[in-house]
């Protein structure tokens, strides 16, 4: 009797585990399955974000331009680098044949700007030039980080543009402000725009639109020369040289000097950039050294191992206060005068 007993429990036993083996496979298998449809779903999703060199460069037949010459063209600037990158000039692109190429994508530029403390007072022209000349008839979502949300202007919005206002807490020192801009982009883009947009351009808010900013400019990672140093040797430029800063960059080695009033890519290319350049700033604050020029210093050493894949001229960002030079046949974007003083919150 007890060994039947036994037996018979033996058997139930058997059963039991089989049946709850069973259940617990069809359950994983069911949330595998899930995970799965997650993922597809979520790729589709990420479609948007296409890298640029997979981006088909369609047109359509009969659509009219001028003639693209081998022979004749811009001879007084140099429009590649020598990593093959375009940099982009007045009269190397044929504004109306790149646009009708990049419409065919329902393309989405996010658009970042700061304005703390006292450079709210910027955001009326750079929003209302923005409007005139940048990125027309393009989607165009601006997200504008304040401290006062109340001081941000009323601007009427063209076609497909939008404008976000975020409220973030006033630092007291102005570099911390704009070196605190690579955290709350890397955070942003992470959190929020992977999905949302193509492309992001981070821009400095002291400035103006004054001509075409458009769809020549897109690209995976694009740089933009500094309008101060873009005929120094590399020797000049202001590269963080104490090698105990992770933005040294040594004596000769460097390509151009970059600006960091305005950076863009892809959302996935600025993230790493935004994430590395936190990094390294980070890493410099705990070893109690500031980069001369703050994140520009990280954002140079950046894209000098991380090469952009196009390059905007100096028309894409001047100074109102530089004195005109003849290669610039245009201004399209430039830094207003500011009293540095005045502006800022410390000296
Ligand atoms: C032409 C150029 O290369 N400009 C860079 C340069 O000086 P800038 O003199 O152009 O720096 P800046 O005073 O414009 O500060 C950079 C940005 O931080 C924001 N901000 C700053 C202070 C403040 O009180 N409130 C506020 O909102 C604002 O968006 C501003 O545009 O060096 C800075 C860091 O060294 C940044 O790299 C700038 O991009
Ligand atoms: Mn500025």
């Amino acid at each position: 009797m007890p060994l039947r007993a036994n037996f018979i429990f033996i058997i139930l036993l058997f059963f039991g585990m089989a049946l709850s083996g069973l259940i617990y496979l069809s359950t994983n298998v069911r949330s595998c399955s899930q995970e799965l449809i997650e993922q597809v779903f979520a790729t589709s999703v990420a479609k948007p974000n296409t890298l640029e060199s997979q981006r088909s460069l369609k047109t359509s037949p009969g659509f009219q331009y001028k003639q693209p010459s081998l022979l004749a063209g811009r001879a007084d600037v140099v429009s590649l680098s020598p990593w093959l990158a375009p940099i982009i000039w007045e009269g190397t692109f044929n504004p109306t044949l790149i646009d009708s190429i990049y419409k065919q994508h329902n393309i989405t530029i996010a658009t970042t700007v700061f304005a703390l403390g006292k450079y709210t007072r910027f955001l009326k022209d750079f929003l209302e030039s923005a409007e005139e000349h940048y990125f027309v008839g393009f989607g165009v979502h601006y997200y504008l980080f304040t401290d006062q949300p109340e001081a941000v202007p009323e601007v009427k919005m063209g076609k497909n543009h939008r404008l976000t206002v975020r409220k973030v807490p006033s630092l007291d020192r102005w570099q911390d402000i704009s070196m605190g801009r690579m955290e709350i982009l890397e955070k942003l883009i992470a959190d929020e725009l992977m999905h949302e947009a193509n492309y992001i351009f981070c821009l400095d808010v002291d400035t103006k639109f004054y001509g075409r900013w458009g769809s020549e400019t897109l690209g995976n990672l694009v740089g933009v020369i500094h309008p101060w140093l873009f005929d120094y040797p590399r020797e000049s430029f202001t590269y963080e040289r104490r090698p105990e800063s992770k933005a040294f960059i040594p004596v000769g080695e460097g390509d151009y000097y970059y600006t960091a009033a305005a950076f863009g890519g892809t959302l996935e290319e600025i993230h790493r950039l935004t994430k590395t350049c936190r990094e390294q700033l980070n890493a410099d604050h705990e070893n109690s050294i500031e980069a001369i020029w703050h994140e520009e210093s990280h954002l140079n050493k950046y894209f000098l191992y991380n090469k952009p894949t196009k390059l905007l001229s100096p028309e894409y960002l001047w100074r109102d206060i530089n004195i005109s030079a003849g290669q610039i046949k245009i201004i399209r974007f430039s830094h207003v005068a500011k009293n540095n003083a005045e502006v800022r919150p410390n000296a």
